[in-house]
């Protein structure tokens, strides 16, 4: 996705989070959605954000683009900071917390949403006894429509896990878990966007495939997976039983079903998972 596709319009609101100052360090595809989520649900106004990226055009272009600090020096924008977000690649983490240590004090937060980064290895780095969340958004947080799995390190108050988690509920849905899930929370809702992308895209070609315009192929393909998303989260009712209310005896489904059990989705799309958790156990590493 390209970061400047986004769009920006100035809040109105009183921010939610007054007198709080977030620093997002690594504004990349994912801060950047974040950043934007912030402003336009009224999180935080534009001074109370501060930014970081590694390169200083790309520092000017984003603070042109939503009137926030945006620059290239972690540690100022951390000095700044009440909560400090961390963006960076998985194995720049612990580096760029080193880097910052001269501006974390105990009642600051670090609220990482890098994949695979422990806890224990952010308060490793920190040096000193603090408050670390870790994150796992996705990027349906770009329309408030993400799911954000939380958990917390050793330090942390009750008060600054709700700070967290109000923080990630303007881009969406939030869940609590226990640490050792979150690799497996990062293989199936981190990666599952591209997952499920392709299956829209996979059934758009089909669509085309049978004849239909691209255009309308494209729009069945995704306002149905959408729909039948909110049939799961909205009936709570288990997929098998929706399922089986589309399936008419005799009927066109069960032909498709057949085709889909005979080329393996269900498999293929447990080992993708399997395959985005295992790896998302060895990123911190490098
Ligand atoms: N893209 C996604 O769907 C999700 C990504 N994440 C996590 O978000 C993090 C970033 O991923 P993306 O946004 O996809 O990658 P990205 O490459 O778009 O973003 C990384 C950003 O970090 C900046 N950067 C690099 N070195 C820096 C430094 N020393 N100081 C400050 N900024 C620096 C880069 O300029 C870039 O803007 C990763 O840890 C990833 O695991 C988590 C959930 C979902
Ligand atoms: O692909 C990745 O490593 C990141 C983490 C989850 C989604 N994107």
């Amino acid at each position: 996705m390209q970061e400047d596709i986004l769009t920006y319009e100035l809040p109105t609101a009183p921010a939610a989070l007054p007198g709080i100052t977030v620093a997002v360090l690594g504004t990349g595809k994912m801060g950047g959605i974040l950043l934007q989520a912030f402003l336009k649900n009224n999180l935080l106004h534009p001074e109370q954000i501060r930014a970081t990226v590694a390169h200083p055009d790309r520092a000017h272009a984003l603070s042109a683009q939503y009137s926030v600090e945006v620059t290239t020096d972690n540690l100022e924008a951390a000095r700044a900071a009440d909560v400090i977000l961390l963006g960076v690649k998985p194995i720049q983490v612990p580096a760029v917390v080193e880097q910052i240590r001269p501006a974390l004090t105990p009642d600051k937060l670090l609220l990482s949403f890098a994949a695979s980064v422990k806890t224990s290895a952010i308060e490793q780095a920190a040096g000193i006894d603090l408050g670390v969340v870790r994150a796992m958004p996705n990027t349906p947080a770009m329309l408030a429509a993400g799911i954000t799995a939380l958990c917390s390190g050793r330090f942390v108050t009750p008060q600054q896990m709700d700070i967290a988690q109000r923080i990630f509920s303007t881009v969406g849905r939030t869940v609590i878990v226990d640490e050792k899930h979150m690799d497996a929370v990062t293989g199936l809702s981190g990666s599952g966007p591209a997952f499920l992308y392709i299956v829209i895209e996979a059934l758009a070609e089909a669509g085309v495939n049978v004849g239909l315009p691209r255009d309308v192929a494209t729009q069945l393909a995704a306002q149905t997976t959408y729909g039948s998303a909110r049939m799961v989260l909205e009936t709570g009712y288990h997929p098998a039983l929706l399922k089986d209310a589309v399936t008419t005896p005799a009927g066109c489904t069960v032909d498709g079903i057949l085709e889909l059990e005979e080329g393996g989705l269900r498999v293929t799309l447990i080992k993708a998972v399997k395959r985005a958790t295992q790896r998302a156990r060895e990123l911190a590493a490098g």
